[in-house]
C-alpha cells in the first residue's frame, strides 16, 4: 500500500456507539424535496422523462424560468409533524432531508445565500420544524447535502483557468460555511449524506475536503459521514487508492443492491432506492415500474442480511403532499414491520448457506436467526442447512401467521421446517429461530 495524506481514515468498521446505532437501524427514510417539485416533471405542457430533481438541466426548462421557481415556493400542505408520524409507522428509523440539492436551493434560511426559503412566500426555516418533528418521533435525522451548486456563481465542475480557482476558492468557502451553519443550525443531526461530488473540480480538493471533514466532525463528535463526500489525493472516490473506504460507511449503492456478502468488503453500507425507477424529487406522472410494498420489503430484508441499512425515498409533491402511492407503501410497509421487524432491526449478515426460499438475517442482541421466506415453497417446506455445532432450540412462526412448525431432520445438520396448513404466504413469511452454539 501506499502512504497517503487524504485517504481513509481508519481500516475496518467504526466500533463507537453512535455508528453501533447506525448500523442497527435496518430501515430508513429518503426525502428529496425543493423547487424541482413545483414542475413536478413538466414544464410548459411538455414530460420530462429525466428524474425530476434534474429538470433544471433538460434543455426544455429554461434556466431563469427554473431559477425563479423560489417565487412561488409557498407549500401550503407541508406538515413534518405529519411526515415523522407516517415515517414512524413504517418503521424508519432514520431520515436523510434534503437540505440543498444541486440545484442550490437551500431549504433552510442560509445566511450565505439570497436562494433560500427566506427569499420565498413562505419564508419560514423548513428543516427546522422537520428535524423536530422527527427528533421527537425518535427518528434519527441525517442532512443531505449537494456540493455541486447550480446556483452559486463560483460553482465549477472543473478548473481550467485562473479566474476558474478564483472563483473556485469563494466556492469552496461557502460550502464551508453552509456546512457549519448547518450543524450549528441542527446540532442534533447524527450525520451527513452527501451527494453531487463526482466533479472534477471538488476531487481536486483532496487537502480542503479532508480538513472540511475533519472540521464538521470536532463540531459534533461521532457525526456520520459516508463514502461520497470526498476523493483522496489521487481523485479516488469511496475507497482510497489502497483499496481502504472512505468515510464511515460505503455510499455507493444509490438504486441497486449487493448480492453477496463478499460485495459489501467488511464495509458498513446503506442502500437508496426509489419507488419508480429512477425519480427522487416530486414527479407527477410517473412512469414504468413502480415497486411494490412486498418488493421494497425483500430489499429491505435482503440489506439487513448483507450487514446493511435500506432507505426508501419519498418526493413530496409542491405543495407539500405525500403522494398517495408513497403514502400507501409506508402503510404496508410498516403493517408488515409492526409484527416482523426484529427480523430486520438489530439485525445482521449469517454465515449459513443461502438458500432460494428468502433470506437468512441474525439479530445482533437476541442472537435469533431470522428465515424471511420470500419464495414460498411449493412443498411448504424450507430446507435449513445448520453449521456443524449448532443446535437448534425452538423455532415460532411470527407475523400475522400463527401454529407450529413441523421439524423434520432430513439427514445430519440438515433439516426441513414444515410450516402449518393455511400460512399466509402472500406477504413474507418470518421464522424466529433460537440456537445454541458449540457441541
Ligand atoms: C444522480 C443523482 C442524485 N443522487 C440521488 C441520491 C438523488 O439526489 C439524485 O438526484
Amino acid at each position: 500500500s501506499v502512504t497517503l495524506e487524504h485517504g481513509s481514515k481508519r481500516l475496518g468498521k467504526r466500533t463507537d456507539p453512535m455508528m453501533g446505532v447506525w448500523r442497527n437501524y435496518g430501515l430508513g427514510q429518503f426525502i428529496h424535496w425543493g423547487l424541482y417539485a413545483i414542475p413536478g416533471g413538466h414544464w410548459d405542457g411538455k414530460y420530462y422523462s429525466g428524474a425530476a430533481e434534474w429538470i433544471r438541466s433538460w434543455n426544455e426548462m429554461p434556466k431563469n424560468a427554473y431559477d425563479e421557481l423560489y417565487k412561488v415556493f409557498d407549500p401550503k400542505a407541508y406538515d413534518p409533524k405529519a411526515w415523522a408520524k407516517q415515517a414512524k409507522d413504517m418503521g424508519a428509523k432514520y431520515m436523510i432531508i434534503t437540505t440543498k440539492h444541486h440545484d442550490g436551493f437551500c431549504l433552510w434560511p442560509s445566511q450565505y445565500t439570497d436562494y433560500s426559503v427566506a427569499k420565498s412566500p413562505y419564508n419560514k426555516d423548513i428543516i427546522g420544524p422537520m428535524v423536530e418533528a422527527y427528533d421527537a418521533e425518535g427518528i434519527d435525522v441525517y442532512l443531505y447535502f449537494s456540493v455541486m451548486d447550480w446556483n452559486h456563481p463560483g460553482y465549477r465542475s472543473k478548473l481550467e483557468t485562473k479566474e476558474d480557482e478564483e472563483a473556485y476558492e469563494g466556492f469552496k468557502e461557502f460550502t464551508r460555511n453552509q456546512l457549519l451553519e448547518l450543524l450549528a443550525f441542527y446540532p442534533s443531526t447524527k450525520g451527513l449524506w452527501f451527494d453531487g461530488t463526482w466533479d472534477q473540480a471538488w476531487i481536486q480538493q483532496a487537502a480542503f475536503a479532508d480538513e472540511l471533514e475533519e472540521e464538521m466532525r470536532s463540531v459534533i463528535p461521532g457525526l456520520i459521514i459516508g463514502s461520497r463526500f470526498r476523493a483522496d489525493e489521487n481523485g479516488k472516490r469511496h475507497f482510497d487508492t489502497n483499496g481502504d473506504l472512505m468515510g464511515d460507511y460505503e455510499q455507493g449503492w444509490e438504486r441497486k443492491m449487493p448480492n453477496r456478502i463478499e460485495d459489501v468488503n467488511g464495509n458498513d453500507w446503506d442502500c437508496v432506492m426509489t419507488v419508480p425507477e429512477n425519480q427522487w424529487g416530486y414527479h407527477s406522472d410517473w412512469k414504468g415500474h413502480v415497486k411494490s410494498s412486498v418488493e421494497l420489503i425483500e430489499m429491505m430484508v435482503k440489506a439487513a442480511s448483507l450487514d446493511g441499512n435500506f432507505v426508501i425515498n419519498f418526493g413530496p409533491d409542491g405543495q407539500g403532499n405525500i403522494r398517495p402511492e408513497e403514502s400507501l407503501i409506508a402503510k404496508e410497509v410498516g403493517e408488515w414491520m409492526e409484527s416482523n421487524a426484529e427480523a430486520v432491526y438489530d439485525c445482521g449478515y449469517l454465515d449459513w448457506e443461502k438458500q432460494d426460499w428468502g433470506y437468512y438475517t441474525r439479530n445482533r442482541k437476541t442472537g435469533n436467526v431470522n428465515l424471511v421466506v420470500f419464495n414460498y415453497p411449493a412443498s411448504g417446506k424450507l430446507r435449513v442447512k445448520v453449521p456443524k455445532g449448532i443446535k437448534i432450540q425452538g423455532i415460532d412462526l411470527i407475523g400475522t401467521n400463527g401454529g407450529t412448525i413441523d421439524l423434520e431432520e432430513i439427514h445430519r445438520d440438515e433439516y426441513f421446517l414444515g410450516l402449518p396448513k393455511g400460512t399466509d404466504h402472500t406477504k413474507p413469511v418470518v421464522l424466529v429461530m433460537k440456537i445454541v452454539e458449540g457441541d
